[in-house]
C-alpha cells in the first residue's frame, strides 16, 4: 500500500544540511493502523510528510497503491493526493467556516454538486459522532470536536489512507481515547489505513498494529506492537517502553542480595493466561518470589512483565531460565554480584 525505498530528506540549516529523514525504507500494508513512534527531531514528521509528498523527498521512491508519487505530474499528484488524507495536531480547520464548510472544502475543489456535498457532509458529520454540528464555528467547539470536523474533512473525498500527524498531541486523556476509539472504528469500518505519528508510547500500545521506531533520521527498529513493548532491542525503543537497560539495571541492582538472582520475565497472548512460572518451579524445583509485575492490553492483546527473585542453586536456576524460554518468555538476567546481563545466553 505505502513503501518507502532508501527515501532521504535534507534541509539547508545555516550553511549546513540537516538530514531530517536519512535512507528510509519502509512498507505500510493496506488496513493496518502503523505508528511512527520517537522523541522530538526524530523526523517523524518529514517522513510521514514525504507519504503524501507534502515534502518531496530530496531522493528515494514514494510508491503508493502502485504509483510512484515522486515521478507523477502536478495534476496526476493532486489526484493521488485526494486518496490520501491527512490531520495535524493544531486541527488546521477554517476559522471563519461553518463546521459543514470546513468539511465541504475539499469537495467543491473537487467539483461536486451541492446537493452531493449536503449528503456527504451529513454522512462524514454522522462517522465522526457530531451530528446536527454543521452551523457551529470552530471557535464554539472542544479540541476533541475540532479534530472530530477535522477528521470528517480528511475523509470526506473517501481516502484509502489516512495520514495523522501528532493528532492527539494538544488533547487531555479521556478526549485523546475518544479520538483513537474513532481511529479504530473507521479503520475497522472504512478498512481504512491509518499512519500514525506519535511520541507517546500509550498511543501505539491502544490502536497501532505495527510500528516504526525513529531516531536521527533513521528507522532503528519495526515490529508488531506486542513484539516491540515486549521485547524491545534499541536503546531508544528500551527507553520508549521504559524499560531503559539502565535504568532496569539499576531498580534490578537496587532489589538484588549478594546471594540472588534478579531476572525479568515478559510474555505475550494467551501465554498471559497459563500457569507457567507454576510449572517450571514444578519441572525445576526452583523457587521465586514476585518483586515487581504488571499485565496490560496492547490493542486486544494482553502482555506482562514480572521481576522475580529465584533461589535454589545455580545450576536449577539457568534450567528454570532455558524452561521459561522454551516455553516462549522473554527472560532478561542480571547477576547482583556483577551486574552482568546474561539473559538469553542461560
Ligand atoms: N522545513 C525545515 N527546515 C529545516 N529543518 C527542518 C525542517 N523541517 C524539519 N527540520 C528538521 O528536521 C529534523 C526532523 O524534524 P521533524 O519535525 O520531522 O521531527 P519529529 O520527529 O517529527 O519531531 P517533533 O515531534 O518535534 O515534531 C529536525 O532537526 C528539524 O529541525
Amino acid at each position: 500500500m505505502i513503501q518507502l525505498t532508501n527515501v532521504e530528506k535534507s534541509f539547508p540549516h545555516k550553511g549546513q544540511l540537516v538530514h531530517a529523514v536519512n535512507d528510509v525504507t519502509l512498507s505500510i500494508e493496506a488496513g493496518e493502523i502503523f505508528g511512527l513512534i520517537g522523541y522530538s527531531g526524530a523526523g517523524k514528521s518529514t517522513l510521514l510528510r514525504c507519504m503524501n509528498l507534502l515534502e518531496k523527498p530530496t531522493s528515494g521512491r514514494v510508491v503508493v497503491d502502485g504509483q510512484e508519487l515522486t515521478t507523477l505530474s502536478k495534476g496526476a499528484l493532486q489526484k493521488a493526493r485526494r486518496k490520501i488524507g491527512m490531520i495535524f495536531q493544531h486541527f488546521h480547520l477554517l476559522s471563519s467556516a461553518t463546521v459543514a464548510d470546513n468539511i465541504a472544502f475539499p469537495l467543491r475543489l473537487e467539483g461536486m454538486s451541492r446537493s452531493d456535498i449536503k449528503t456527504r457532509v451529513e454522512e462524514m458529520l454522522h462517522v465522526v459522532g457530531l451530528d446536527g454540528y454543521e452551523s457551529k464555528y470552530p471557535s464554539q467547539l472542544s479540541g476533541g470536536q475540532k479534530q472530530r470536523v477535522a477528521i470528517a474533512r480528511a475523509l470526506a473525498n473517501k481516502p484509502d489512507i489516512l495520514l495523522c500527524d501528532e493528532a492527539t498531541s494538544a488533547l487531555d486523556p479521556e478526549t485523546t481515547g475518544s479520538i483513537l476509539k474513532l481511529l479504530l472504528d473507521i479503520n475497522r469500518t472504512l478498512r481504512l489505513t491509518i499512519v500514525i505519528v506519535t511520541h507517546q508510547m500509550e498511543v501505539v500500545r491502544e490502536i497501532c498494529d505495527r510500528v516504526a521506531v525513529m531516531s536521527e533520521g533513521k528507522i532503528v527498529e519495526t515490529g508488531s506492537v506486542a513484539d516491540i513493548l515486549v521485547n524491545p532491542t534499541h536503546p531508544v525503543t528500551r527507553r520508549l517502553t521504559g524499560m531503559a537497560a539502565e535504568s532496569a539495571k539499576r531498580s534490578f541492582a537496587e532489589l538484588a542480595e549478594a546471594d540472588a538472582s534478579i531476572v525479568q520475565i515478559a510474555f505475550q497472548g494467551s501465554l498471559t493466561y497459563e500457569p507457567v512460572l507454576a510449572d517450571v518451579a514444578v519441572q525445576t524445583g526452583c523457587r521465586f518470589s514476585i518483586l515487581q509485575g504488571s499485565i496490560d492490553l496492547l490493542k486486544d492483546v494482553p502482555y506482562g512483565r514480572l521481576t522475580l527473585k529465584w533461589t535454589g542453586d545455580e545450576a536449577s536456576r539457568r534450567r528454570a531460565i532455558m524452561s521459561l524460554q522454551a516455553r516462549g518468555c522473554t527472560v532478561t538476567a542480571y547477576e547482583s554480584e556483577t551486574e552482568t546481563e546474561v539473559g538469553a545466553s542461560c
